[in-house]
């Protein structure tokens, strides 16, 4: 074999973690008008391949304008537990081993669709999975950053019943516009609430956004981060506080935050002692789940087997398992790098 191939085949094998997924952006076109269908709920395409088709983005609200159009046909708990399902027997397929998936409990309260009809369709599913195959997971629940500092006020009062099934807090949607100031009330709330903080940041927006994310969001990991390295401080700072970016090659080249996937700066992250890990942000979307990030990558950029495994175990020591977990996983993909 020759070295990218042996390359992709052990970054197909090795253990990995999912710390930047939209369950809401796992919905395949293919399900999505199944769902339709059952619910007897019209869709702007008339065919799957007409959906396809329109999956061409030239910036994040492109995007964002059809993830919430196919998200609307989600009604029902069993919807959300097919959705979820249907995500983590993809990744179980790809040697996922733990996945921290973000909601969007807005995008469906503000249709009507109650947050415990949402929590529980998706949290059944993740439960199922620990079952059947020992998958561990994080719940984390996002504010729309587009909506108001209200609505995310109110969102956290629904999500009161079901604190100790909600692990973290996430900021997504619509950046430049939306600094994370906007919210830094509704996140000091969640903080004294117990729940990890997270919140896309960089992604468009400018650095002075991803250092509002540290200062009055004071994230525990930062999800994108690519335009962070405009500012050296900036770079400085994340890599003082060890934060973790959870970068997503795929969804930065289709949102053309990248312009080429050669020019993808997550070698450069790790040069600069930046703790990167690979993620598939919405992969019904951007073509492609976690082994085909991977992929990508060392295809187009000429990763290492030295940086791949820097990129395993970030991806381990970043995420929110256990320490026990971590350490087993450590080992593993330790001893799958040292065959
Ligand atoms: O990549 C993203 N960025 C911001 N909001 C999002 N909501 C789903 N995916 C994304
Ligand atoms: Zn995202």
């Amino acid at each position: 074999m020759d070295n990218t191939a042996s390359l992709v085949a052990l970054s197909q094998a090795m253990p990995k973690t999912e710390l930047h997924l939209h369950i809401e952006g796992t919905f395949e076109p293919e399900q999505m008008f199944a769902i339709a269908q059952r619910n007897q709920v019209a869709l702007k395409y008339d065919t799957v391949d007409a959906l396809k088709e329109a999956y061409q983005f030239t910036n994040l609200q492109d995007f964002l304008d059809l993830y919430y159009q196919g998200m609307s046909v989600l009604l029902h708990e069993a919807d959300f537990y097919d959705l979820t399902m249907a995500y983590l027997e993809k990744v179980h397929s790809e040697n996922v081993v733990h996945v921290e998936i973000f909601f969007d409990p807005q995008g469906h309260t503000e249709r009507g669709i109650p947050f415990e009809v949402q929590i529980t369709g998706i949290r059944r599913a993740l439960e199922d999975a620990k079952q059947r195959w020992g998958m561990t997971y994080q719940l984390i629940m996002s504010f729309l950053r587009h909506l108001s500092e209200d609505s995310a006020f109110q969102t956290l009062e629904e999500a009161k019943p079901f604190l100790n099934w909600i692990d973290g807090v996430g900021l997504d949607s619509s950046e430049v516009g939306h600094p994370p100031e906007k919210f830094a009330n509704v996140f000091a709330a969640c903080r004294d609430l117990g729940l990890k903080i997270t919140a896309h940041a960089g992604e468009e927006g400018p650095p002075e956004y991803v250092w509002q994310a540290l200062d009055l969001i004071k994230v525990q990991r930062i999800d994108h981060g690519n335009r962070a390295l405009e500012d050296d401080d900036l770079v400085a700072e994340i890599a003082k506080q060890q934060l973790t970016l959870t970068v997503c090659p795929l969804s930065n080249l289709k949102l053309c935050v990248v312009n080429d996937m050669t020019e993808h700066p997550i070698r450069t992250m790790l040069k600069l002692g930046l703790k990167a890990t690979v993620n598939s942000d919405d992969p019904a979307y951007f073509g492609g789940y976690m082994n085909d990030n991977y992929q990508a990558l060392i295809e187009r950029t000429q990763i290492s087997k030295q940086e791949l495994y820097q990129l395993a175990c970030n991806g381990i020591e970043g995420s929110w398992m256990s320490p026990t977990d971590k350490q087993k996983h450590l080992q593993q993909i330790d001893t799958l790098f040292n065959q």
